[in-house]
Formats: structure tokens, C-alpha cells, sequence
């Protein structure tokens, strides 16, 4: 899997404290109340078990798994629900936990979505954002790293479904994508 990588973008450890302080502002700003925390299956799987070992509030969790990428590298735009809520978001505050916002097009998909279930607030966490990529203009309210509009791999994200379990995200060798 090595020779499959070219450059290591962001460490174990720079995740880790990121998500440290990203989970202690959730505390502050959640105080009093409890928070419904929702995974963004696959991708956000390693963030959602990373982040909510780091939060002290009061928190349940619960999957919701999309899919707008299919097995390539683009968004398709047409988002799909694979698996829903199992939790009425009824006076519920949400978070949503997502891996990367690249186009924006799933989250801002998504947190409409969640807003017309009625829910209390709806806030977003993301570890990844491509500034440069958004077609979409989606408030954002915790982001671990605005990153380069290149596509990556690790810490939960895929090329094609591998990569997933890399635990540093990086980028790819151009030979990957069969350049
Ligand atoms: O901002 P966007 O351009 O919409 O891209 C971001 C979304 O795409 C990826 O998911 P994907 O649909 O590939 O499913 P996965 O999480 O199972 O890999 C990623 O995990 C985000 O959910
Ligand atoms: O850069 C990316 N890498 C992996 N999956 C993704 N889904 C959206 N953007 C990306
Ligand atoms: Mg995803």
C-alpha cells in the first residue's frame, strides 16, 4: 500500500489534537444539553469514534449513510439515502459528523434533510473542507482543515473503497487512478 501514496497531507497526531480542540468547543457551546450525534456513514466512521471519546456532554449516536461518489474521484450531485435515522429528530440538537466536504453537495443535501425533521438546531463537524471545490455555500460550524482541491485518501476516506483504514490522510500516486 505504500508505494500507492505520494505524500503524507495531514499526521495522526495533527488529527488527534485537532479533534481535541474541536471536541472542547462542542462542549462549550453545547452546555446544558444533550446533543444527537450524526455519523455520516462510511467515510466518518474513524472522526465519529475519535471525536465523541474526546466530547463530555451528553451525547447519543446514530448513522445515516449517503452516497453521491459511487466508486470515482467526482460527485455525481444526485445523493442517495442508503441507510436512514433509527432517531426521531423531533426538539433533537444535531451534529453531523462527515469526513470531508468537497462540492458541499452532500451536507447541504443532508442538513436540509435533518432541518425538516424539526429538530432543535442542526450544526455540522468536518475534519476536511475544500475550500476551492464548494458549488455550494454551506455554513459550517466546526472544521478540523481546510485542505487543497486534491482528492484524498485515509483516516476513513476511500479511493474506490481502499484506503479507508490508512491512519493519516494523504494523497495518492498519480499510477492509482491508472495515470
Ligand atoms: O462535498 P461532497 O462533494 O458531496 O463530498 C463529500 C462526501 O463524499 C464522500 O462520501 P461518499 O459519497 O464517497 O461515501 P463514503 O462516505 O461511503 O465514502 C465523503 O465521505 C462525504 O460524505
Ligand atoms: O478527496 C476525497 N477523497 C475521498 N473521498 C472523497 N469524497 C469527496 N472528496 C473526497
Ligand atoms: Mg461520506
Amino acid at each position: 500500500m505504500g508505494e500507492d501514496l505520494q505524500k503524507i497531507l495531514i499526521t495522526e497526531e495533527q488529527i488527534d489534537s485537532r479533534l481535541a480542540e474541536l471536541a472542547a468547543q462542542i462542549d462549550k457551546d453545547y452546555e446544558g444539553k444533550d446533543i444527537l450525534v450524526v455519523g455520516v456513514l462510511k467515510g466518518a466512521v474513524m472522526v465519529m469514534a475519535d471525536l465523541v471519546r474526546k466530547i463530555h456532554t451528553p451525547l447519543t449516536m446514530d448513522w445515516m449513510a449517503v452516497s453521491s461518489y459511487g466508486s470515482g474521484t467526482k460527485s455525481s450531485g444526485v445523493v442517495r439515502i442508503l441507510k436512514d435515522l433509527e432517531t426521531d429528530l423531533e426538539g433533537r440538537h444535531v451534529l453531523i459528523v462527515e469526513d470531508i466536504i468537497d462540492s458541499g453537495l452532500t451536507l447541504s443535501w443532508l442538513k436540509s434533510n435533518l432541518e425538516s425533521r424539526g429538530p432543535a438546531s442542526v450544526q455540522i463537524a468536518t475534519l476536511l473542507r475544500k475550500p476551492e471545490a464548494a458549488t455550494v455555500d454551506i455554513h459550517v460550524e466546526y472544521v478540523g482543515f481546510d485542505i487543497a482541491n486534491e482528492f484524498v485518501v485515509g483516516y476513513g476516506l476511500d479511493y474506490a473503497e481502499k484506503y479507508r483504514n490508512l491512519p493519516f490522510i494523504g494523497t495518492l500516486a498519480p499510477h492509482v487512478y491508472g495515470g
